[in-house]
């Protein structure tokens, strides 16, 4: 019962094909941004499953098709050009939703696009939900948290971000997705998942994303400089793909809406991460300091207690073991093979 006095409704069944008898699918699954670096790795694990459905939605801004090139043409494959913020109808029982650039210099690249990624982007998936009873996980971002005055960041904590700042098109949006998120919850039953996502690398970032460690690496093997921005003592956790797909997983399947941190609170600095790509995969390379960009977050590592203690889950793989997974794939992806 809801507190003012209305009775809250509960939300549609499910499609009455999924008792059919002829319905070989247990679950259909709706992955947004599926062709990106975090989505296609979920999609993979997703698809393991013989008894899911995976439909993909992606408009390509910084996804590829190529991520996906394994399972197209699988039976229980799907993929859509499609873009989130116009509607989008389909019968799924729980939609991952990431569609939205990630990268600083794609969601900085078109900001107006990118809020609108995150606020009718997200309205449509909700809408979607809400229409046929999916539950909905949303990747939301440790960005918002802004520039944090509280460090390790809990959950509880309600952030310093500039509203009207270069990446407030991605933090402020990301926030107000996350409200969205509530007022669906609140108002209409919906059954939803937060995840608050801390950086994340792993094989298939795009080699010239603008991430950190895709950065670095790429500098690495092509015997550039790594570009350490100002003041480099600014300090990040980074969690690699399979812990958070994991993570991601483990939050859709359980009972709590979150919103969870899901991230690696190992911490480093941005000259110790230049220091530790330069050890393991090209010592001969240079570190140069260059300028920075505005608002960049000083100092981020999530707090994962919660995550540890509703979810059971904990990342596994640290720092200098992801490193040489995602340098092999990086040498595939440029041509630059490994000296014996
Ligand atoms: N990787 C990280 O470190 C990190 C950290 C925090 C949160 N996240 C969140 O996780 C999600 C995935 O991030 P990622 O690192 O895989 O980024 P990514 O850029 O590789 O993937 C995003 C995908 O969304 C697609 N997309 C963007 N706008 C769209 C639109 N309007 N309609 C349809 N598709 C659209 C892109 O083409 C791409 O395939 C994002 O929501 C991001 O905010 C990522
Ligand atoms: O985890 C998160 O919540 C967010 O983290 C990142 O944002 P950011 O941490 O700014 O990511 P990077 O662009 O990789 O920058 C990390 C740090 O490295 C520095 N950097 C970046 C690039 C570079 O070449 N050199 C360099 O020193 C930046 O100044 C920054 O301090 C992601 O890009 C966002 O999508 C995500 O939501």
């Amino acid at each position: 019962m809801a507190t003012n006095g209305e009775t809250k409704k509960p939300p549609p069944t499910p499609s009455p094909l999924r008792n059919a008898k002829f319905f070989q699918a247990n679950m259909r699954i709706l992955v947004t941004g599926g062709a990106g670096f975090i989505g296609s790795h979920l999609v993979d694990k997703l698809m393991e499953n013989e008894k899911n459905e995976v439909i993909v939605v992606d408009n390509y801004f910084t996804g590829s098709k190529d991520n996906l090139r394994k399972w197209i043409g699988h039976p229980r494959f799907e993929l859509v050009r499609h873009d989130i913020t116009e509607p989008l109808l389909v019968e799924v029982d729980q939609i991952y939703h990431l569609a939205c650039p990630a990268s600083p210099i794609f969601y900085k690249h078109n900001p107006v696009k990118t809020i609108k990624t995150n606020v009718i982007g997200t309205l449509n998936m909700l809408g979607l939900a809400k229409r046929v009873g999916a539950r909905i996980l949303l990747t939301s971002t440790s960005e918002v948290y802004g520039d944090p005055l509280v460090h390790p960041q809990p959950e509880n904590y309600w952030g310093n971000v500039n509203p009207i700042g270069v990446r407030s098109c991605y933090d402020e949006g990301k926030r107000v997705a996350e409200t969205l998120m509530f007022d669906y919850h609140r108002q209409h039953g919906i059954e939803i998942r937060i995840a608050r996502i801390f950086n994340t690398y792993g094989p298939r970032m795009n080699i010239d994303d603008g991430r950190v460690v895709s950065n670095f690496i790429a500098q690495a093997l092509r015997g550039e400089p790594l570009t350490v921005q100002a003041p480099g003592t600014q300090t990040r956790s980074f969690c690699y793909v399979s812990d958070m797909v994991d993570g991601l997983l483990r939050l859709m399947e359980g009972q709590h809406t979150g919103p969870i941190n899901i991230g690696n609170p190992g911490e480093f600095t941005m000259q110790e991460l230049a220091e530790t790509v330069k050890e393991l995969i090209n010592p001969d390379v240079e570190i140069k300091m260059v300028e920075n960009t505005p608002d960049d977050p000083r100092q981020r590592k999530p707090d994962i207690t919660k995550a540890k203690e509703l979810l059971g889950w904990e990342p596994k793989i640290k720092l200098r073991d992801g490193l040489p997974l995602m340098e092999e794939d990086f040498r595939l992806r440029l041509g630059v093979p490994k000296k014996k």
